[in-house]
Formats: structure tokens, C-alpha cells, sequence
């Protein structure tokens, strides 16, 4: 029995890898338990699982078990009554790559992928790339943004993946870390990356065109090394990342700057919505809360559609 780390799943068979660097086609073992999560998948990317080399010749294996897992990270299913897709697991950290022109990452896309990732408590930084693209008007904007995600407690960096502006912090950041590397298409998540391996040769088109015709087949993350025990995973479809298990009550509790006010609310069942005496809408009006990130809030409030 040895123990591996899967690093790529199409489904019925899975990348794992031992800790020599030897990487076998595995597939689940017959009586395989899916430990009461109800998932349409039993393994992700990520996983750390324990497996019996099958054919040494053929490099496959069978897998036996999981360990444990530190967290995941969920994709709801478009219906909510059935089973969510496991993207990833036992991740340190993500990243949110982001652009504020060429394309145009918006504050509400942020602010949707920082409450999901504060839902399964995955720490997050937000990077902003194609510094080099923007104006002084542009530079004065994302400066702003900055400021208002750092006030919310969010670290940030500035990047340019053509000119190497904040390439060896960004390098720094991933270093030996499983980082979950996230962002719309064409922000530079590959860009980014070949900076910083340049051998490594990120293949991203399968994936985006994948996400550019908005197919709702089962898309699988990858899992890619980029050096000694320093992962990113690349997900597809990422902008349907779901929550946890989130009523409305406990929506607030995922902005950072509502959850340290609301205990101030009059009514302690409050949505911050209409309520009297409540302290999250005196923050906004006082501006100590930003108004993008209430209206944020609203919305997923409103919408209860957690997955967009
Ligand atoms: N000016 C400028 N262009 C950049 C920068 N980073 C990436 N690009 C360009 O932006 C385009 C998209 O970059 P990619 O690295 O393919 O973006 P991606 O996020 O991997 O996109 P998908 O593969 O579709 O997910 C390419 O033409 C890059 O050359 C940057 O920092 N500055
Ligand atoms: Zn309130």
C-alpha cells in the first residue's frame, strides 16, 4: 500500500502520484466507500489517497482509500437538490487573478469568489495583472480597489506577467503552497504562470474554449507542479463555485468587514436588508463599509443563487 496525490481525474480514471515522483492510472477499487459526502465524484485533484500498484509494466493502480481531507472546494449542481461536483481538495490558499481592463474583471465577480472561498475558509490573495496596460486613470482606479479589499483584510498584488512587474512575489506567494489559481479567461492565468515556470508549459485553451461555449459537461481541475512540493490547480467553470451549505442568515458571515459589525444589529436574526438599528447599514452609510461590497452582498441575498 503506498500513498499518492491525485493530480488530474477524468472520472473513471485518476493521475496519482507517489512520493518519488512516479505518477500511475488509477482507478477506484470496487467497494470504494464514499464517506457521506453527497458528491457525484468520490476522489478530486488534490486528494491524498492510499493504493496498490495493480501493473507495474502498464503503470496502474488501484485505489483503496482517502485520507482525510483539510477542506474542498464544491461546484453546486445547477439543481439544487442534486449531488455537487468536488473540484479540488486540501488546498492552502487561492488566488484571484484579476484584470481591471482587457478584460474587465468586475467587483462583483471578486467579491462572489471571496465569499465562496470564505465559505470553505480557503484564504485568499487577489492579484491584479496587466498593470502595464493601464493609464493613469486606470492606475488611480486599481489603487482603489486595493485599498478597498486590503481594508477588508484581503492581501493583494500588482502584477504585469509581459513586463515582470511583481513576478517574484507572485513566485513568492505559490511557494510551497497548493494554490487553487483562479480568474476569467484571458486575465493572464497562463501568462502568469510561464513566468514563473517556464517549462512547465501551461496548456489553458482546452479548458477556456471549454468554458467559452458554456458547455455543462463534467469539467475536472488539474493539478500542476511547478516546483518541489509548490502546486496550482487550474480549474474550469470556475465561476460556478458554490457555497457551503449557506442560508441567508449566514451569507453576511462571509464578508469579513459585515461579520466583525453584525453582533452591533438590533435584531439578531437580521439581513441587513430593511431592518431597524442595524449596524451594517449605518457602516455603509458611514462608508466604513464599502457600498460595492454591500451591493454585493444584496445581490447574492436577493438572487439566493449562490453559484453565479
Ligand atoms: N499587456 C499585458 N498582456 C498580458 C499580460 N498577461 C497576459 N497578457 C496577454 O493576455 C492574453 C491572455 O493571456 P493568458 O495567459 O492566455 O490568459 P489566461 O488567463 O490563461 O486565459 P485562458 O487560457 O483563456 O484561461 C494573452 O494575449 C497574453 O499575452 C500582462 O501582464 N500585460
Ligand atoms: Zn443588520
Amino acid at each position: 500500500m503506498q500513498k499518492g496525490l491525485i493530480l488530474r481525474s477524468t472520472g473513471s480514471w485518476y493521475d496519482v502520484r507517489n512520493p518519488d515522483g512516479h505518477i500511475f492510472q488509477g482507478r477506484l477499487k470496487g467497494k470504494f466507500k464514499l464517506k457521506g459526502l453527497k458528491v457525484t465524484n468520490p476522489i478530486a485533484v488534490g486528494d491524498i489517497v492510499l493504493f496498490e500498484v495493480e501493473d507495474k509494466t502498464e503503470n496502474t493502480a488501484i485505489i483503496s482509500d482517502i485520507v482525510s481531507r483539510k477542506n474542498y472546494i464544491i461546484r453546486q449542481s445547477v439543481h439544487k437538490t442534486a449531488h455537487g461536483h468536488i473540484l479540488a481538495a486540501n488546498l492552502d490558499q487561492a488566488v484571484l487573478l484579476a484584470t481591471l481592463a482587457m478584460p474587465r474583471t468586475s467587483l462583483g465577480f471578486i467579491d462572489r469568489f471571496l465569499v465562496s472561498a470564505e465559505s470553505f475558509r480557503i484564504p485568499t490573495t487577489i492579484v491584479f495583472n496587466k498593470a502595464d496596460i493601464l493609464n493613469d486613470e486606470g492606475l488611480e482606479y486599481q489603487q482603489e480597489v486595493i485599498q478597498l479589499y486590503e481594508r477588508v483584510g484581503y492581501d493583494c498584488l500588482v502584477t504585469s506577467a509581459t513586463e515582470g512587474e511583481g513576478v517574484d512575489e507572485f513566485r513568492e506567494l505559490l511557494h510551497q503552497k497548493v494554490t487553487l489559481l483562479a480568474g476569467h479567461s484571458g486575465v493572464g492565468k497562463s501568462s502568469l504562470v510561464n513566468a514563473i515556470a517556464p517549462d512547465l508549459n501551461l496548456r489553458t485553451n482546452e479548458v477556456s474554449s471549454f468554458a467559452n461555449k458554456g458547455v455543462h459537461t463534467t469539467t475536472f481541475a488539474e493539478m500542476f507542479e511547478l516546483a518541489p512540493d509548490t502546486y496550482i490547480i487550474d480549474t474550469p467553470g470556475i465561476k460556478e463555485l458554490g457555497l457551503m451549505d449557506t442560508s441567508k442568515t449566514e451569507i453576511g458571515h462571509y464578508f469579513p468587514e459585515m461579520r466583525d459589525r453584525m453582533n452591533q444589529c438590533r435584531f439578531n436574526n437580521c439581513l441587513h436588508f430593511n431592518e431597524p438599528g442595524c449596524a451594517i447599514k449605518e457602516a455603509v452609510e458611514s462608508e466604513d463599509i464599502a457600498e460595492s461590497r454591500y451591493m454585493s452582498y444584496l445581490s447574492m441575498l436577493e438572487g439566493g443563487d449562490n453559484r453565479r
